[in-house]
Formats: structure tokens, C-alpha cells, sequence
């Protein structure tokens, strides 16, 4: 019962692996492996292996140590530890791009083509809470599980976009220290993992593909700042989509070159040798033979899917091969020095700025295009914005249930009546279709203020006033995810009415709201509940 895999497809294969092509066509008579990335923003992979009632039969992936091959019939997806945002189902090929992007905490990190969101998850957690992720994608379906990902993760300091990125470029030209470009592309490293990328394969060419990468890329380079790093990945086999794409940006920017990938976790190496002679005359041989340091990740040679990544660093001179000041990054500089008033101008270490008591509000419903919240998609109408101070709303609600939270760094940013917290130092987001400012906060009303789930999906138990301590395998636990009302033991009565932080053993899932009664009525919004 193999794949039928398409006969042009294993025509081209056999002409580019040789004699190679046997082993790589028995790959496809092998199951498919499954990965799992335990999500460090919300605990330690050690902490999680204590909780998880499958951590017994998982293996780690050998190049991501956060992560697992999991057997199919644990799945993972239908445990409450999935909707508290502890791990991210991930084909573990997928994982390389974000580890060989090497971000650290504090970087501004953009993640170009994102959606559904799995390495921007990962370059969240590596960011720890520090520095900036843009993560965008031009699909804008796709950008609501882009974003609901990002949330269920926790990550608060990331802002979507749903923009080509030739948009993107004209606001953040030479800005991110690292930039993820996990390209558009024909799949042919899928097909064992999804059949269906086979029927998608014969619609969307390779050609059409190559055109679209190379657009892309041109855009991700100017918006790289010199000293950064630019990973392009992809989960395809065809050199037009991977090696030819390389060179052709070496030839375009010769403030580019690659950085060569340690082959190991038998990875194999890049191949210039099948880079069309057209594309290799521009290239000096040091710069055609330095493609090899890219990666291809072969199902016969490695545990997980096919791949391809580059790494590709910006030097750091200028055109008359000058060494250029290096910017300061945000991950120089001690938390508090990084932060930026809403002009984007450094604060020093003295003046610093607590969210919840900025006051320096933008509006951002004249950057929605048409006029509209992305996120609500309602139009906006001045008056509204008018009537309800979101601040002060916020605030209230904040010291009532949050008592940390005027310290938390960034701005407050409000869609209409909806809040975000906004990293410190973005440039001006007019003009750009904004799908989240940032961290998600709520909704101020006319009497008060709605906390969001994505609020309580990025918050610590020990950050909430009132909390609801459930276990993962008790009976509340099914039913509350399911949205329904929760008839509390009286040991368990919240001391005060209002918004209570529902966590599973010591993660947050959610609000529920209490009134006094013995009950806790079910906030958990209609599209996060358990299916
Ligand atoms: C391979 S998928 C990305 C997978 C994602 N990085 C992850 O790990 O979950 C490629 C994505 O690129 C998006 N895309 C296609 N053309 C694009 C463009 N011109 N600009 C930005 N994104 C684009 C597609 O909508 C698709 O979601």
C-alpha cells in the first residue's frame, strides 16, 4: 500500500540522486515519524516530562532539545496540556529552520511566510519573552491560526501581520537581527507526511513557486540589519526552489554569503552542482562552491520529512567594503535601557515605563485599512473609540486581578475599544493590515473591562489574584474546556467575586467568572473550547 508518487516527480529524482534514488524511494514505505516541541515558555522540558502521561515512550529529536518523536496513538492534540499551550505538534524536519536561525533573547526576530505558526512558536520560545517576533503571513485565512497559535503559546511580545512583504520592507527596512524565510513551496518533502500535497504538487509548479521565492527573498534581505541572519527554508526537493534560490541571491547581494551548516544527524550537504549554468556565471567559484554549506534533510537519511535550509549572514560592511558601526541590539542592552517611549526613542534606565500606567495611547484604527479591527473585522466608528477609556478600564481591571502587572514592558496600544501590549520601539504599524498590535489584553466596555483568553493563555498561575487550581485528569478539567459552568467544592470557593485564572496543574487554560454562588460561570470563548 505505497504512495503513488507522480511519475515526473520520480523521473526528476532518479535524475538528480543517481544511484541514490532506491533508498530514497524505500522512504516512502516507512511510516511517517511524529513530533512534539515542548513549549519552554511555559515550562521546562523536564517539568513537562514529570506531567505528561506519554512522556515514557517519547525519544528525543536530535537536534531540537526541547523536543520528541511521539507514537500516533498517544495523541497528543486531545489533552488538556495541549489546550494550556505546553507543547506544539511539530513534523520534526519543520524544526531545524528555527534552531539554525540561532535567535537569542532580545533579538528582533521576523518570521516572513508564518502560518499556522509552528516555527514562530519556536522562535518565540527562544526569545524568552524578550526583544520583538513580527510574524506574518499574505494568506489572511491562514493568519487566524497564525495568531491563535502565537496566543495559545503564551507569546507576548509578538505582532501579526497579514502583508506581502514588499509592504513589510518599506516600514522595517534593514530592522530584524534574524529573519525566517519558510517559503511557499511545492512540498515534495510532504508527500509521505500528506498525501494531498501530491494533487497540490501538480497544481502549483515549481516555476510558480521559484517566482514567488525570489520575491520574497529580495524583500527579506532589506530588511535584514547588517550582522543579521536570514534562514530560507523550504520542505521541498527541486534545486529551483532551494540551491537555485541561493544563488541567485548571492548574485544579487554580494553583502550576503552563506554560512555553512555543520552536517550532522545525517543531514547531507547542499548541492551547487545542480545550480543551472546560467545562474552559476555571475558567482565566483568560492561563492558557487559555498552553497554546499546549505542542508538538505533526505527521508532516508534522517528521522523526519524532506528539507532544505540556508543560513545567510549580512555583513557587516557597507559597499566600498567599509566595517560598519554595528547597531545595538535589543539584547545588548539591560531590560530596562531597551525600552522605548511611543516615539520609538530610548528611555534611559531611570524613566522606566510601566504598561499600566502609559498613558501615551495611539489609536491604531487609521493603520486598519478600510477602517476596519482585523481582529474583530467590525468598522470602527470614532464616537465608540471615544466613549470608553481602554486605559483606564484596563487599569482597573489590572489592580483588581493582576498585581504585576504595571510592570510588564511595552505600550499600550488600543483597536477601538480592543487593548494590546505592544514590545517597546516598533516602528509605526499605518498602513499595514495589523491582525494583532501585539499581546492581546481585552476589551474595555462601558462598565468594564473583559480580560482575553489569550491574556490568560500568556499568563503565569502566580501572576493572577484568584486562581482555580484544576488537575489534568479530573472530570472539572473536560468540562470546563467543553464550556461549561463549573459547580465548585466549597474548599475551592474563590474569597472574592469576579474573574478567576482556571489553571491545569499549574498552567493557565482560561477565565471563569464568579458571582458568589458556588459557581464558576465558563468564560472560555466559543472557538477555543475542546471539540
Ligand atoms: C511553508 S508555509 C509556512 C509554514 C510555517 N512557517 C510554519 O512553520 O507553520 C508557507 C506560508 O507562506 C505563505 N505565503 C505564500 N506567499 C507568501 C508571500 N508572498 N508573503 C508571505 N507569506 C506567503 C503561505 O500562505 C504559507 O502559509
Amino acid at each position: 500500500m505505497g504512495i503513488l508518487l507522480p511519475e515526473k516527480f520520480r523521473h526528476k529524482m532518479k535524475g538528480l540522486l543517481g544511484e541514490e534514488f532506491e533508498a530514497f524511494l524505500a522512504s516512502y514505505e516507512r511510516p511517517r515519524k511524529y513530533g512534539l516541541r515542548v513549549n519552554t515558555l511555559k515550562l521546562e522540558t523536564d517539568q513537562f516530562l514529570r506531567i505528561s502521561p506519554f512522556a515514557q515512550r517519547l525519544t528525543p529529536v536530535p537536534w531540537t532539545k526541547e523536543a520528541f518523536y511521539y507514537e500516533e496513538q498517544d495523541r497528543p492534540g486531545k489533552h488538556p496540556h495541549y489546550h494550556a499551550g505546553l507543547y506544539y505538534i511539530q513534523e520534526p524536519s519543520a524544526m531545524v529552520p528555527a534552531e539554525l536561525l540561532d535567535v537569542q533573547p532580545g533579538d528582533r526576530v521576523l518570521d516572513l511566510c508564518a502560518a499556522p505558526g509552528g516555527k514562530s512558536t519556536q522562535l518565540a520560545a527562544k526569545l524568552q519573552g524578550r526583544g520583538v517576533l513580527v510574524t506574518n503571513d499574505n494568506a489572511r485565512e491562514r493568519t487566524k491560526a497564525l495568531a491563535k497559535n502565537v496566543e495559545l503559546a503564551g507569546v507576548r511580545n509578538a505582532i501579526v501581520l497579514n502583508e506581502e512583504p514588499a509592504a513589510i520592507a518599506r516600514v522595517f527596512e534593514g530592522w530584524f537581527d534574524r529573519i525566517l524565510v519558510d517559503a511557499p513551496c511545492s512540498g515534495e518533502g510532504m508527500f509521505r507526511k500528506d498525501e494531498s500535497m501530491i494533487a497540490e504538487w501538480e497544481k502549483h509548479s515549481v516555476e510558480r513557486c521559484s517566482l514567488m521565492q525570489k520575491d520574497i527573498l529580495q524583500h527579506a534581505a532589506a530588511m535584514l540589519a547588517p550582522g543579521g541572519t536570514l534562514v530560507y527554508s523550504t520542505c521541498t526537493f527541486s534545486p529551483e526552489e532551494n540551491e537555485w534560490q541561493i544563488a541567485r541571491l548571492l548574485a544579487d547581494h554580494p553583502e550576503m554569503e552563506v554560512e555553512a551548516v555543520e552536517l550532522r544527524y545525517g543531514w547531507a550537504a547542499g548541492r551547487p552542482d545542480w545550480i543551472s549554468e546560467e545562474l552559476r556565471a555571475p558567482l565566483s567559484e568560492e561563492r558557487l562552491a559555498s552553497v554546499a554549506g546549505t542542508v538538505r534533510l533526505w527521508p532516508h537519511l534522517t528521522e523526519g520529512e524532506g528539507h532544505y535550509a540556508a543560513v545567510l549572514r549580512k555583513r557587516l560592511t557597507d559597499a566600498s567594503d567599509q566595517p560598519i558601526a554595528e547597531r545595538q541590539s535589543n539584547r545588548d542592552l539591560p531590560d530596562e535601557s531597551a525600552k522605548q517611549d511611543s516615539r520609538g526613542q530610548r528611555k534611559s534606565k531611570s524613566a522606566p515605563n510601566p504598561a499600566g500606567r502609559d498613558r501615551s495611547l495611539r489609536s491604531e484604527a487609521k493603520g486598519a485599512k478600510g477602517g476596519r479591527d482585523r481582529h474583530s473585522g467590525q468598522k470602527l466608528h470614532k464616537r465608540e473609540a471615544a466613549e470608553v477609556d481602554p486605559v483606564a478600564s484596563w487599569q482597573a481591571f489590572a489592580s483588581g486581578h493582576l498585581p504585576t502587572a504595571s510592570d510588564w514592558p511595552g505600550r499600550l496600544v488600543a483597536f477601538g475599544s480592543r487593548l494590546y501590549l505592544q514590545p517597546y520601539g516598533i516602528p509605526s504599524l499605518d498602513g499595514l493590515h495589523v491582525v494583532r498590535a501585539g499581546w492581546y489584553l481585552g476589551e474595555a466596555g462601558a462598565h468594564r473591562f473583559s480580560p482575553s483568553h489569550p491574556l490568560a493563555l500568556g499568563l503565569r498561575e502566580m501572576e493572577a489574584g484568584s486562581i482555580l487550581e484544576l488537575l489534568s485528569d479530573e472530570s472539572d478539567t473536560l468540562r470546563y474546556l467543553k464550556g461549561e459552568t463549573l459547580a465548585l467544592e466549597p474548599d475551592r470557593l474563590p474569597v472574592a467575586k469576579g474573574y478567576v485564572l482556571v489553571c491545569v496543574d499549574h498552567q493557565p487554560i482560561g477565565w471563569g467568572k464568579y458571582s458568589g454562588d458556588g459557581m464558576l460561570k465558563n468564560e472560555l470563548p466559543a472557538g477555543w473550547r475542546w471539540m
